[in-house]
């Protein structure tokens, strides 16, 4: 169905919309949970891995447009989950939701995202919308789905407006742990499932969860990691108590700037202490925002499966040029523009020349902006978990 300012009438099979904040109206059939969710709708070009994209925590209050045409049809598992926390409130995609097809599948896609209170919309031209958020920049919007088909248009479009949009918006908070946990899940296996890895005697890593993906953990623990994860509020005092050997700043929704009241000063506090630092995502954000740079919300987000980013300097210059293929899901970004003395800018997106990783110069403290676990992408960048815990003890 096209993408319409004009509130075309409901068509008489409609069962779900998007309206936009600014009175834009899409209609299309429902699926998964019946309701209405309010977020900001960004595109994601990956062609696999819906069920991790949708389960990744950096994707709450996100309403996401798969590009990809075909997306339910492998079913879904109890395995692939990234989180059990809050994640993305919806997503729209092209066709409807086949059976599903996949030797692996334990629930149909519709039915796993009402268990999971996500509301689908099929039916959308989905190469429109992406192009709506290319041109005008990502809008809010709430996603309904009702199998009557009663939707109150102004209702849905005065909630939409009033919504106060990610900037500014703190959801790490929200999405983090409540208590501290050892981590020693590994790698996954056909068959196996998921080994068990850790033990004492590793490199001790104390690893934020600001809305973490699981595979995070996974790799910090293959590469040779004893993980302790802990809340994002944590104190310094009790990162410190921990002793770790490194400190890892995870991924996670919302916006960077907001964490400083909590997370920045901690990971100066780190910084100032010459403990290792790796962060991923709002990790490295946040990194980058406690050596002093800044933050900036972009015009469009990166979020797919295919990104390049450059390798440009600092510590990796013994590999400069190199491209990595990334993973991204990110509608922040670090302004290269605001590296102070001392933070050098390591990786920088092909694609618009973005920030993309920094490394500060006389500490074993580094940040990339993409997500080096996959899950789902490119494997690319596993490296850099070695790398990480190779630097510690
Ligand atoms: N994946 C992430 O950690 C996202 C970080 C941040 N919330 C952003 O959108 O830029």
């Amino acid at each position: 169905m096209a993408l319409s300012a004009s509130h075309p009438a409901r068509p008489k099979e409609a069962t779900g919309c998007l309206v936009m904040a600014d009175g834009t109206v899409v209609w299309g059939k429902g699926f998964g949970a019946i309701g209405s969710a309010v977020g900001e709708v960004c595109f994601n070009t990956s062609i696999t891995g819906y069920q991790e994209v949708l389960t990744d925590p950096s994707y709450a209050a996100q309403i996401v447009t798969f590009t990809f045409p075909h997306i339910g049809n492998v079913g879904t598992n109890e395995e692939d989950l990234e989180s059990q926390v809050e994640s993305a409130v919806g997503c729209i995609v092209r066709e409807e939701v086949t059976p599903e097809s996949n030797f692996r599948s334990e629930q149909h896609f519709a039915e796993w995202m009402a268990a999971h209170g996500k509301i689908g919309l099929s039916g959308i031209d989905t190469r429109a919308m992406t192009r709506l958020i290319r041109l005008q920049g990502a809008p809010n919007a709430v996603i309904a789905h009702d199998p009557g088909g009663n939707f109150d248009l102004d209702a849905l479009k005065a909630r939409a407006a009033q919504w106060s949009g990610l900037e500014g918006m703190d959801l790490a908070g929200l999405v983090t742990r409540d208590g501290r946990a050892t981590w020693n899940g590994g790698a996954w296996a056909l068959g196996k499932g998921y080994r068990t890895v850790g033990g004492e005697g590793l490199p001790h890593v104390v690893a934020f969860d600001y809305g973490a993906k699981n595979n995070i953990f996974r790799k910090l623990a293959e590469a040779g990691a004893r993980v302790t994860v802990v809340p994002a509020k944590t104190s310094l005092e009790d990162v410190l108590e921990l002793q770790p050997d490194g400190v890892f700043l995870s991924n996670g929704p919302g916006d960077p700037a907001a964490t400083g009241e909590y997370a920045v000063p901690v990971v100066r506090g780190l910084l100032e202490r010459d403990i290792p630092i790796f962060g991923i995502c709002l990790g490295h954000q946040i990194l980058a925002l406690a050596a002093g740079a800044k933050t900036m919300k972009m015009f469009q987000g990166h979020r797919g499966a295919n990104h390049p980013v450059q390798r440009v300097g600092g510590t990796w210059a013994e590999n400069e040029n190199l491209v990595e293929i990334t993973s991204m899901n990110h509608g922040f970004a670090v302004d290269g523009e605001t590296l102070p003395e001392g933070v050098v800018e390591t990786h920088r997106s092909l694609f618009d020349g973005t920030n993309c990783g920094i490394s500060i110069t006389g500490k074993k403290a580094f940040g990339v902006q993409y997500h080096p676990e996959a899950s789902p992408g490119p494997q690319d960048s596993f490296y850099l978990f070695e790398k990480f815990v190779g630097m510690l003890g």
